[in-house]
């Protein structure tokens, strides 16, 4: 596995391969790996010829600064796994390297960044879709690799290819779970024990709102307080969302169920001063 520090570098690799009629994937994460990550570097290992992944912190995308500042770095330990795990070239940039210049493009999503994350973190959305626009020019990918548990992020990137014709196929990927159904979170890492023992608790409070809209005989309204009363049950957890929204434009779901549709569980919530985020879906008969 090669290490990339600089932009030209992977612009000059992905050349070569490009010449040579490799199929890249491309697997763009913030580093401080886990299990999550590692299955995605593994398929796609399988899916194509060369598999880069990105380790980069980026600092458009964070609208807390107190979280950048505490967002785990661990650039040693990553790339030792990712050799291992199918990586040909990990590119880890400088903020400088990424951002020669303060950048003055806006990107807006409209209804689809009005909710959710886009709304409880603003200017999450612009930040990430002008760095995954950059990671797509320099490496080309033919196929990108993206996470479920960043719902919100696949749907907001799947409309950035679309809206900028990127010629790539996005791949999201299940997510991956703890035991005890913790979604694995770099974020993780900085649970105290106490916070580790109580998070579990916002799966659970998913999969009982999963069960209650496969029944379908409570109405939205009433799945949504049910949830929220099972967290606010927890003095360890400081729900700031709980959100029922349709899986693929995101728009809350409200009143009554449409037959064959895909609901969305969506939540984000601080466990111990860390803040965590997970959903699940359910597709309805
Ligand atoms: N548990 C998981 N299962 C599957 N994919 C995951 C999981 N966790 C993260 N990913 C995906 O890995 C990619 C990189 O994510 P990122 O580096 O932000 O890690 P993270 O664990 O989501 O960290 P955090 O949520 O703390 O920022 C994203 O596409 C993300 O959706
Ligand atoms: C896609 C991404 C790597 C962009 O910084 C980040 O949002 C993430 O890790 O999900
Ligand atoms: N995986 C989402 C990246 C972030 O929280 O900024």
């Amino acid at each position: 596995m090669e290490i990339l520090q600089s932009a030209a570098a992977l612009q000059a690799q992905t050349e070569i391969w490009r010449q040579n009629k490799l199929r890249i994937g491309l697997v763009p994460t913030m580093g401080a790996l886990h299990e999550g990550h590692l299955q995605l570097v593994r398929a796609a290992a399988q899916d194509n010829d060369v598999v880069v992944v990105s380790v980069f912190v980026n600092p458009t995308q964070f609208n807390n600064a107190e979280d950048f500042r505490l967002y785990p770095r661990v650039p040693d330990a990553d790339a030792a796994l990712l050799g291992p795990a199918g990586c040909t070239a990990l590119f880890m940039p400088s903020v400088e390297q990424m951002y020669p210049q303060p950048t003055v493009l806006r990107f807006d999503f409209g209804p689809l960044e009005r909710v959710m994350e886009g709304e409880h973190r603003p200017g999450h959305f612009h930040g990430v879709a002008t760095v995954v626009s950059k990671l797509f020019h320099l490496s080309r990918p033919h196929r990108a690799y993206f996470g479920q548990k960043d719902l919100q992020q696949v749907a907001v990137i799947r409309q950035l290819v679309a809206d900028l014709s990127f010629d790539l196929e996005l791949v999201a990927y299940p997510t991956i779970r703890e035991a005890d159904g913790l979604a694995m979170s770099s974020r993780n890492r900085r649970l105290s024990p106490e916070a580790r023992a109580v998070a579990p608790r916002l799966y659970q409070a998913l999969a009982l709102g999963a069960s209650l809209v496969e029944k379908q005989q409570e109405s939205p309204e009433a799945v949504q307080q049910a949830v929220e009363q099972f967290l606010a049950a927890e003095p360890g957890i400081t729900l700031e969302y709980f959100a029922l929204a349709d899986g693929r434009t995101l728009q809350p779901v409200t009143g009554q169920w449409s037959p064959g549709s895909l609901v969305a569980l969506c939540l984000a919530a601080h466990v111990g001063g860390v803040r965590l985020i997970d959903n699940v879906l359910v597709t309805l008969p």
